[in-house]
């Protein structure tokens, strides 16, 4: 196993999301270096451990309040004790640390006796590449969008819960998931790809995410594959390709059940373009 003591580059920041911009930063990484990831509490686009599925640097995961409090010359102490060998610091144009976030790259470089590299703006069609446009597009449905700013598919790993179990019986089937601590894109019908328990595929898919205002109101996260039946024992992981439709409440049943089989023909339709 790495040991991350002998790293001698580092890389500083949040990184919730693991985006276009972040990728930027590992990209003026060495063999041996180190992903700093400073915890806020709010990373809910890759939550938990989930940004180590978008690198293959190992990641120290800091908590904000164990660094908030550190002026310049402590926090270069801090670092250097962490990794006794460091040369490099890598971080963007906009990073800062210390109380009030007074600290900038300035500092850094006037403060850390070695290489500091300060990545510029990342921007995609002019617009400013960050966590919190991210978040801002999933909300309004834009995974198009959102997924261009990742660089990959918006992805919810989720553990299975059971439904109501109308949907084999009157509808289709659905494997229904639970994933708290993920932002949930706006409720709707999506485009997705999913991945059951540990396969190593990914099943073309349609996906609901919502209330269902249509049969008990409750809020779900489920996923109708296409191309066939399947077994979910644990967990899956959804991947987001594009927006379809609003969440509607239905009249009845039968016009959901027509509603869901014009999204699987979208959906099939809009996957097989893309798998040609
Ligand atoms: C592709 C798809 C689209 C859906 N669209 C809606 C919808 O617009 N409104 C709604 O109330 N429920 C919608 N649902 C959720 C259904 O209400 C849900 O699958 C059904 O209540 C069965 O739930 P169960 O799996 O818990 O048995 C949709 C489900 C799927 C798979
Ligand atoms: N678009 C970008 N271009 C260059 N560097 C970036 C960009 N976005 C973030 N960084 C850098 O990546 C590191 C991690 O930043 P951070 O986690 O704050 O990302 P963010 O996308 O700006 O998040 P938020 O939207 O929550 O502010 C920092 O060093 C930051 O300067």
């Amino acid at each position: 196993m790495t040991d991350i003591r002998n790293s001698t580059a580092i890389a500083i920041g949040g990184f919730d999301g693991m985006h276009i911009g972040h990728q930027q930063l590992f990209r003026a990484l060495d063999e041996k270096s180190t992903i700093v990831v400073i915890e806020t509490g709010y990373a809910n686009l890759t939550p938990k451990r989930e940004r180590e599925s978008f690198s293959h640097y190992p990641l120290l995961y800091l908590e904000l309040n164990e660094i908030r409090h550190l002026n310049g010359e402590e926090f270069i102490a801090f670092l250097k004790d962490k990794f006794p060998k460091l040369q490099k610091i890598v971080v963007g144009y906009d990073f800062h640390f210390g109380k009030d976030r007074k600290y900038s790259f300035n500092n850094l470089k006037e403060l850390f006796d070695n290489e500091v590299v300060v990545v510029n703006e990342v921007t995609l069609h002019g617009d400013s590449v960050h966590s919190h446009k991210i978040r801002a597009k999933l909300q309004i449905g834009d995974i198009v969008g959102a997924n261009a700013f990742l660089g990959h598919n918006y992805t919810i790993k989720g553990t299975l819960v059971s439904g109501q179990g109308i949907g084999k019986k009157e509808l289709v089937a659905t494997i229904n998931l639970e994933a708290k601590e993920y932002l949930m894109p706006k409720e709707g019908v999506y485009v997705t790809l999913t991945r059951i328990d540990d396969e190593e595929h990914f099943h073309p898919s349609v996906s609901f995410v919502g209330h269902r205002i249509t049969t008990d109101g409750s809020f779900a996260l489920e996923s109708h594959i296409l191309d066939g039946e399947v077994i979910c024992k644990e967990r899956a992981t959804i991947s987001f390709v594009s927006f379809i439709r609003e969440n509607r409440k239905f009249d009845s049943l039968d016009e959901l059940k027509k509603a869901i089989h014009k999204d699987i023909a979208t959906a099939s339709k809009e996957l097989k373009f893309l798998q040609l």
